[in-house]
């Protein structure tokens, strides 16, 4: 195993996935820049990072065209971990593949974590449940269960019916961070990238699909790690910042 600092453990490195244009959010601008309790959500994602021990390095990935805002951005926030901030690729996927492209240089034992810069309220404390749970397994991502129902549709003789009722114990939503030993995710998208009917949504999925023989650990999230992804979702995000930021001043739980 690759050690850092003679410390006996993997390197662990960060990939924050802010590739995207925010289509849904419609702000004008990649929703990742837009403004959440006086900072960017790019920012709330890589702090989280950032303040967890147990990670010794962060990588991001930008929009095309974006790259200097961003560096200047995060330079400027004081992140010591940020090593480079690079463009992403026209899907999620592609990003994840941009930055497995960014960390070739480092052992197939170490440990990357793909985050979506679209979570900003990712906290360390699952960061260190997800790089917990790869001491023993090469693939790990955070879920959380489903309070409702979840049903499979399938087209019906007049719209959308339902096709199935999978037992809803069973189910799980799946959140960031996903990690993962360097080799096995090198691996899953090297079968990935060659196959042209690859669709994927997550990268626990593509490790899952294209290395089967594989666990695939599910850690524990929280239901606060939302996806910025629609209108209305900055302000659920800030209403529970403003909370975890009471609890914390009253002496409580974060989030
Ligand atoms: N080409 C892409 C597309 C998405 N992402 C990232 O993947 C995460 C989840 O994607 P999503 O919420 O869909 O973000 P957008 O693609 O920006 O949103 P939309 O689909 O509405 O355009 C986000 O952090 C997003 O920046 C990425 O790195 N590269
Ligand atoms: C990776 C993910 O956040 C897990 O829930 C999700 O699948 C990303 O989806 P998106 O359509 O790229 O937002």
């Amino acid at each position: 195993m690759d050690e850092v600092d003679g410390a006996g453990r993997p390197r662990v490195i960060a990939a924050v996935l802010a590739g995207g244009v925010g289509a849904r959010m419609g702000a004008g601008a990649p929703k990742q820049f837009l403004p959440l309790a006086g900072r960017t959500i790019l920012e709330h994602a890589v702090s989280a990072f950032e303040e967890c021990p147990d990670v010794d390095e962060i990588v991001v990935l930008v929009v095309d065209g974006y790259v200097p805002r961003a560096a200047e951005l995060l330079a400027g926030a004081g992140f010591a971990k940020v090593t480079r901030v690079l463009a992403g690729g026209a899907t999620r996927t592609a990003t994840s593949v941009a930055a497995l492209a960014a960390v070739s240089a480092a052992s197939d034992d170490d440990i990357v974590l793909l985050h979506d810069a679209a979570r900003p309220l990712v906290s360390p404390a699952t960061v260190s449940a997800c790089v917990s749970a790869l001491a023993g397994a090469n693939a790990a991502g955070v879920a959380v269960p489903s309070a409702d129902t979840v049903v499979r549709v399938a087209a019906g003789p007049a719209g959308e019916a339902i096709a199935e009722v999978p037992a809803r114990s069973s189910l799980r939503r799946m959140q960031t961070p996903q990690g993962f030993r360097l080799g096995t995710v090198r691996r899953a998208y090297a079968l990935a990238t060659a196959d042209p009917g690859l669709v994927a949504t997550d990268d626990c999925g593509v490790v899952l699909r294209y290395l089967p023989g594989e666990e695939v650990r599910i850690v524990p999230g929280e239901e606060t790690n939302i996806k910025v992804t629609n209108p209305g979702d900055v302000e659920v995000a800030e209403a529970l910042l403003r909370r975890s930021r009471d609890r914390a001043a009253a002496g409580g739980a974060a989030l």
